[in-house]
């Protein structure tokens, strides 16, 4: 069925207890120009959680979830898991699977997009990992599935879900993280936001209105990121006579601090203090059509 003899689920990677945090984020943002401001008001986002984010609890489920489909489906194939900015760090990972005798494997990233934070940095991390480890396996980066049922359908249960928790008439609001407008790929990674909350508001509520936002920008101020930020975005709507917003983060696969902070504790706060009915969808996580993806993309592969 495919010729790769692995599968590496590459993630982002996150702090699992307080002493992590300030490591972590200097992992993260190293040579990037986030100001130290920042930093710290990320640092609370992450004590407050006890300093442990959920990414990795996610990505043990999704690996799991990955292995019993490939189980069900007689396919038998290893699946490793490394990230970009905490352990399992991916060169230590890379190792392991030469260790192992892995001579190629296939990399799925739990992020569904183009453009340079969804996808280059990714292959550029494969490339360094694999630079560390003298003869590394092979690994090639699955394509990017932001167009997939695997990824599209769980949104569309989650988008009606969100929706019936909240008055007749809400909207329809879809989020994702923000990026530079200078950073390579914006446009395309922005194209194709549109076109899966397109997807995803035709099935889950036609006809009705609904809005791509974007949260969590970081850079220093003078800088221009996407907008609008979904909390502004609440005022605006708030403003224009809305009652109740459905929030669906269709720009990530997993309910990890970026969702669990900036949209449950910041954006619901913001939701209530505006008098608006606040229901956030949910991700895919290790839902069985999204930890199927995997096997679907590798069947494409030669
Ligand atoms: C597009 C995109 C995704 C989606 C694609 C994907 O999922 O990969 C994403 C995911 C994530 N971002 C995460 C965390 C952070 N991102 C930061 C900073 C940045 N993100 C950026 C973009 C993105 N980020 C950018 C352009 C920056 C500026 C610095 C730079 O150019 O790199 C910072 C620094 C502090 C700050 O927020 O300023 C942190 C802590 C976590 C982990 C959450 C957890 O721990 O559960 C996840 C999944
Ligand atoms: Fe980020």
């Amino acid at each position: 069925m495919t010729s790769y003899d692995a599968l590496l689920l590459l993630s982002f990677g996150g702090p699992e207890g307080p002493e992590d945090v300030i490591p972590f984020l200097e992992n993260v943002t190293r040579g990037r120009n986030i100001p130290r401001e920042r930093l710290e008001e990320v640092g609370e986002h992450y004590y407050l959680f006890g300093g442990v984010s959920p990414i990795n609890r996610l990505c043990r489920e999704l690996k799991s979830a990955i292995e019993a489909d490939f189980a069900a489906h007689g396919l038998d194939l290893p699946v490793y898991w490394g990230n970009r900015n905490w352990t399992p760090y991916l060169a230590d990972t890379v190792r392991q699977m030469k260790a192992d005798g892995v001579r190629r494997a296939a990399a799925f990233v739990t992020s569904a997009y183009s453009g340079y934070s969804t996808n280059d940095q990714y292959l550029n991390d494969i490339a360094r990992a694999r630079e560390e480890v003298p003869g590394a396996p092979e690994i090639d980066k699955l394509p990017v599935y932001c167009d997939r049922p695997g990824f599209i359908d769980p949104f569309v249960d989650a988008a009606k879900d969100a929706l019936s928790r909240l008055p007749e008439g809400a909207r329809l609001v879809f989020t994702a993280h923000s990026v530079p407008l200078s950073q390579p790929g914006q446009e395309l990674y922005v194209a194709e936001l549109e076109q899966a909350a397109r997807t995803v508001a035709d099935r889950a509520a036609p006809g009705a209105p609904w809005d791509l936002v974007y949260q969590s920008r970081s850079g220093p101020p003078g800088q221009p990121w996407l907008e609008p930020q979904i909390t502004d975005h609440l005022e605006n709507l708030q403003g224009k006579g809305v009652r109740a917003v459905a929030v669906v983060p269709i720009g990530f696969v997993s309910d990890h601090m970026e969702v669990k902070y900036d949209l449950d504790v910041e954006a619901a706060e913001r939701a209530a203090g505006l008098g608006l009915a606040f229901a956030r969808a949910a991700t895919p996580g290790s839902d069985p059509r999204f930890a199927a993806l995997p096997r679907h993309l590798l069947g494409e592969t030669r």
